[in-house]
């Protein structure tokens, strides 16, 4: 298991930003049912920084790339070089993993699987990827290695990341393709009382639920929004967004989403599909 320490810079918490579903392409002019992500991506980090509230680190919980081209990926790490905290990231359904290693080693962008956040909190992160298919699925492995980073480190609390939502989010069309085997999830989740909250990406919607004594979260993508609550494959006209999560030393978990100002990056609401 690949873990990173990162020092606590604030005696009381330990402060993310989290990015998701850049949904990144080598073109410029790249486009997600008629958002150009590149500028959506852009316009989120621009907000960020205008926002001026400081992070210790930057997790991005995957669909960083659409096209699977090593360019996004060089895109993604050249627009987050702007700040000098570290990224953690994992991969999404969309992500081509040859093409997201190509942008490592970076000074900036770990891929580790377990992150020692100050002295109070650990941060695992799952690859859930099943290659070729939209569905998520964690490998004996991957279980595994969830467990033995919770036994590890009972002490801690813990916030577990991974791309896909293990649960029903309320949508027919998008839950066909959570985490399959979210039983085998939940049951190494049960285990240890310190697990504070599953975050995700994957549903390009926010959501903040409690399932089996657990915060689930999720969070809007950086591009097209997809409508809450809908049987068939519908989008949102609320902007694109991101997340801020607060670890306290106590073990509380503050969050907001904040979004951009505006109707802005509209999609064509016709769609279908992508
Ligand atoms: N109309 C649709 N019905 C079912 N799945 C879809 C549809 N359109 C797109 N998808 C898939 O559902 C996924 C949900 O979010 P993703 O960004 O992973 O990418 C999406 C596509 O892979
Ligand atoms: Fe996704």
């Amino acid at each position: 298991m690949q873990t990173y320490s990162l020092p606590q810079t604030n005696p009381d918490s330990v402060a993310l930003l989290q990015i998701t579903d850049t949904h990144l392409f080598a073109d410029e002019a790249g486009s997600l049912l008629g958002v150009v992500t590149k500028d959506s991506f852009h316009a989120v980090l621009d907000a960020v920084d205008a926002a001026a509230r400081p992070f210790d680190a930057i997790v991005a919980t995957g669909d960083i790339s659409q096209d699977h081209s090593r360019v996004s990926y060089q895109y993604f790490a050249g627009g987050i070089a702007r700040w000098p905290q570290p990224c953690f990231w994992l991969p999404g359904n969309h992500d081509f993993q040859p093409s997201m290693q190509s942008v490592l080693p970076s000074a900036q962008i770990k891929s580790c699987e377990q992150v020692l956040a100050g002295d109070y909190w650990q941060v695992i992160l799952l690859d859930s990827q099943v290659p070729g298919v939209p569905h998520g699925e964690l490998s004996e492995a991957q279980l595994t290695m969830l467990d033995q980073a919770l036994a590890a480190y009972p002490d801690r609390h813990a916030l577990v990341l991974l791309h896909h939502h293990p649960l029903d989010a309320g949508s027919t069309w998008l839950d066909q393709h959570q985490l399959h085997n979210s039983d085998a999830f939940w049951q190494v989740i049960g285990k240890y009382p310190k697990v504070s909250t599953i975050l995700c990406g994957h549903i390009h919607q926010e959501l903040d639920r409690t399932y089996r004594g657990v915060r689930v979260l999720a969070t809007p993508s950086t591009c097209i929004q997809f409508l809450p609550d809908s049987n068939d494959f519908a989008l949102d006209k609320i902007s694109p967004g991101w997340r801020y999560l607060e670890l306290t030393r106590d073990g509380q978990l503050n969050t907001a989403v904040s979004r951009l100002q505006g109707n802005c990056f509209t999609p064509e609401f016709d769609a279908v599909g992508y």
